[in-house]
């Protein structure tokens, strides 16, 4: 890193400018940038389409296929920025570690770690076999024979997964071995980048699952409240924050976010996602960026966890401190189509204690994320009714 980023922050636009590149550029990355903007940073926004949500308040946008090595070493080039952002897995990490070998800039946290975690054979062995944290019972195949065999070994009923995806795209549960086939298809045609790999997870039974959010700042470790969530389809929907814990879960949680993360390095902040059956913690994955089941903090925290990676990315100090209890709700786009308007916002923000984040991408999909609600309370279950509530009445519209 160079040292002058570390003690001061320049004018945008200048040449003292201190500058940040998002790789991706969605809700997530959005709030981050509005965060950097703030404390005075000049960011530029990269996505794979126009007028992703985050190119529409960065300094400078740019759309280009970041799963290509050269287009995105062109970039970073011409752009020169002091630290690159990975907002999404689905980059060409080969181009982060050149980046990182050539000290053309800082990459957070660390290029090795986006790529360990693109790829969910990475983490998984890191988590499991070098650093013995528990999981699931696992094993990785590349064909319907290994996914049969794999799926013996385990039992049933199991989890398959392509190994490259996200937001449970391309996963699915089996129940019994007339599922597989069904399976191994679905996770050819889902994952994100064809890789025909797939990993076959024992299906845990947990009692809850959280996002342990841990900051890795320049005075050491961080740990937010731990955030509650709802799946369907391995896509979130729900979440919330704090969610009560036995101590000894809590102990434990942070004890595998503390392995993990440091094990990756780097600043910034890590969503550490972990399944809870009384007080034993299995450990299922990590995002090294902020995580979308921690929009909550927007509302709950002083510092939601993109104001914590803006601060952790920059060298500056981090307080992880809850100041109400809170929870989000998605909207999803229910509608397939271009320049989508919102009806019912008024009586969606009439709902006390909440607000809305509507992200403004150019095109709805039924199961896209187009949208967020984040209410506070005196308490969790309050708060959840409250954005339940508030999502609910937001109606996406495709326009005549
Ligand atoms: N082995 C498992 N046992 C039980 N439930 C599981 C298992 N694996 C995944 N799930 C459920 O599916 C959800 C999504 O799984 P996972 O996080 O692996 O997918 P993903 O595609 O990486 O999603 P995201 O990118 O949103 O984190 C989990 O949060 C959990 O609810
Ligand atoms: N679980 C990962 C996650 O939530 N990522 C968030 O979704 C965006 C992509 O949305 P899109 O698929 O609607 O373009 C990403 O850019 C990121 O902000
Ligand atoms: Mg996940």
């Amino acid at each position: 890193m160079r040292e002058d980023t570390l003690t001061r922050i320049g004018t945008p636009l200048s040449p003292s400018a201190t500058r940040v590149m998002l790789l991706g550029s969605g809700e997530l990355g959005k709030e981050v940038i509005i965060a950097l903007q703030r404390l005075g940073v000049e960011v530029v926004a990269v996505d794979r389409y126009a007028d992703a949500p985050g190119h529409q308040v960065a300094h400078r946008a740019h759309t280009i296929d970041m799963g290509d090595r050269d287009q995105l070493l062109r970039l970073i080039e011409d752009e020169r920025p002091h630290f690159v952002v990975p907002e999404i897995e689905a980059i060409a990490t080969e181009a982060l570690a050149e980046v990182e070998e050539r000290g053309l800039a800082t990459v957070i946290p660390t290029a090795r770690a986006t790529q360990l975690t693109m790829n969910r054979e990475g983490i998984r062995r890191l988590a499991a076999e070098d650093l013995g944290l528990p999981t699931s019972p696992y094993a990785f195949a590349d064909s319907l024979d290994e996914v049969r065999a794999a799926a013996e070994r385990i039992g049933f009923p199991c989890v398959i997964k392509p190994v490259m995806s996200s937001s449970g795209k391309g996963q699915s549960v089996a129940r019994g071995a007339e599922d597989l086939e069904k399976s191994w298809e679905y996770a050819l045609s889902g994952g994100r980048v064809n890789k025909g790999r797939v990993i076959v997870e024992g299906f845990v039974d947990f009692d809850y699952e959280i996002t342990q959010l841990t900051v890795r700042a320049v005075d050491g470790t961080h740990f937010c409240e731990p955030i509650g969530h709802l799946q369907e389809s391995g896509d979130y929907v729900e979440s919330w924050q704090p969610q009560a814990m036995s101590p000894a879960a809590l102990a434990a949680a942070r004890g595998v976010a503390d392995k993990v993360t440091t094990a990756l390095g780097g600043r910034g902040i890590f969503g550490v996602e972990l399944f809870v059956k009384g007080d034993d913690v299995y450990f299922s994955e990590v995002s090294p960026r902020p995580h979308d089941t921690g929009l909550v903090t927007l509302r709950s925290q002083r510092y939601s966890e993109f104001e914590l990676h803006a601060r952790a990315i920059l060298g500056l100090p981090v307080d992880t401190t809850l100041t109400a209890p809170g929870a989000s709700a998605v909207i999803y786009g229910g509608v397939e189509g271009g320049g989508v308007a919102f009806e019912g916002v008024a009586d969606a923000l009439a709902v006390p204690e909440t607000d809305l984040r509507l992200f403004g991408k150019p095109e709805a999909f039924t199961r896209r994320r187009m949208g967020v609600a984040v209410s506070t309370g005196p308490d969790v279950t309050t708060a959840r009714e409250r954005a339940r509530e508030a999502a609910s009445r937001v109606r996406v519209v495709v326009p005549e």
